[in-house]
């Protein structure tokens, strides 16, 4: 069996990046940037003022100053003349500040009479300008590949980039195998259950920028398998779940390796998640997941994220781990790297005591999975411990 880590580097090795397409702005969040992007202005465009209040020179700023007002600079409408000595101009916030002006007095540190204002002796500081160009100049770049957060979009509106170039997002074809599964609403006979670890994976495929399709449910039979492999054909991925083992019904690896399955590896030292296949087939890099509900799901965090991020472009990067101190003792690991279902608290971090893959309730509760290595011994309480954040 091979480690976590070799198993990640030969599953990132299947990654094909996929094609630059263009999307509006509007629709660019969670996309991946695929080529620099460059502002075509500077922001502001022009010294702006950061208050409302009164536009003059900041020279003659002193308590007790009296100055004409010569005119007003509002948003989207600014004074057209300059400012001269003994002269100040109303101005808003955002709106240009006139030629001639270099200090902003806010309206509280003004008393007005008609015309005519005198700076109080409150007169704070200054000068309540932006310059122009402070937040970004014409030509500044967004750089690639970058994963595009909400306040990314609102930068590359501010730089008047209507349309963005992005990779295309991986088409993931899902596909859940066994003769026990129906689909949630449906009715399942005495023996039966409901299929949901395919629900969880399309969540997780979506919300990192992948395209997740759900294929009808195969059979345990290599016709219905196939059936299911040929509506796979066109994706970027294929992701089978369960049917992975070594049981006479888990038929994943025979038919996919009659398909064509060049097989990276089989088998992790991993728990849960122990019998991953991986691979390609055809055009497709290819995931056989465990059935085990939370083994897939791991499986889909340690795996098939890192894979989809790379078909996106995205540096190769496994999920991050940071360190928390144990809040309870626990028992020594086996010789499979251990990932716990566990619960962050104020200061440290809890492993449930139910730690069966087969059990959904734990890992909805679980907010981090505390990372054992191989043949780790007890540890105490206090004991700091590498997790992965869900
Ligand atoms: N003799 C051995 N038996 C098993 C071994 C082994 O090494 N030797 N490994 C165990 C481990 S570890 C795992 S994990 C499972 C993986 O088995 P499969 O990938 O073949 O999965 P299935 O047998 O098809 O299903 C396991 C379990 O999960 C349920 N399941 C399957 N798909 C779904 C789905 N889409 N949604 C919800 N639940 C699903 C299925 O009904 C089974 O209960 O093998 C162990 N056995
Ligand atoms: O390793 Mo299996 O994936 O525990 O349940």
């Amino acid at each position: 069996m091979i480690s976590v880590e070799t198993a990640l580097e030969k599953i990132l090795a299947l990654a094909t990046v996929t094609e630059v397409e263009t999307a509006p702005l509007a629709d660019a969040a969670g996309r991946v940037l695929a080529q620099d992007v460059a502002a075509r202005r500077d922001q502001p465009p022009f010294p702006s003022s950061a208050m409302d209040g009164y536009a003059l020179r900041a020279a003659e700023a002193a308590v007790g100053a009296r100055f004409d007002v010569v005119g007003t600079s509002a948003a989207g409408h600014g004074f057209a003349g300059t400012v001269g000595p003994g002269q100040a101009v109303r101005i808003f916030t955002g709106a240009p500040v006139p030629d001639g002006a270099d200090r902003v007095v806010i309206q509280e540190d003004v008393t007005r009479d008609g015309d005519r204002i005198t700076l109080s002796d409150t007169l704070g500081g200054g000068p309540h300008v932006r310059p122009l160009g402070v937040d970004f100049r014409t030509g500044d770049t967004v750089a690639a590949p970058r994963l595009l957060r909400p306040e990314d979009v609102a930068l590359l509106a501010a730089m008047n980039i209507p349309e963005i170039p992005v990779r295309r997002r991986p088409v993931v074809a899902l596909i859940a195998t066994g003769d026990e599964l129906v689909m949630p609403g449906e009715t399942p006979a005495p023996d039966q259950i409901i299929a949901s670890n395919s629900f969880g994976l399309k969540a997780m495929l979506e919300a990192a920028g992948a395209e997740a399709r759900l294929l009808p449910i195969a059979r345990d039979n290599a016709a219905s398998l196939k059936t299911a492999f040929a509506l796979a054909e066109e994706a970027d991925l294929i992701v089978t779940i369960g049917g992975a083992s070594v049981g006479d019904h888990d038929l994943v690896a025979p038919v996919a390796e009659e398909l064509g399955l060049e097989r990276a590896f089989y088998k992790v030292a991993m728990r849960p998640g122990k019998p991953l296949m991986a691979g390609r087939l055809g055009g497709a890099a290819m995931l056989g997941l465990p059935g085990n509900p939370v083994s897939a799901m791991v499986c889909g965090q340690l795996f098939m994220l890192p894979l989809v991020r790379a078909m996106m472009g995205l540096p190769h990067s496994p999920a991050p781990r940071r360190s928390r101190p144990l809040e309870a003792d626990i028992g020594p690991n086996g010789p499979r790297e251990h990932y716990m279902r566990a619960r962050l608290t104020e200061t440290g971090i809890a492993a449930f005591d139910s730690q069966d893959s087969s059990l959904l309730t734990v890992l909805a509760e679980a907010d981090a999975l505390l990372v054992r290595p191989p043949g780790d011994g007890a540890r105490k309480a206090g004991t700091l411990v590498d997790y992965i954040a869900l």
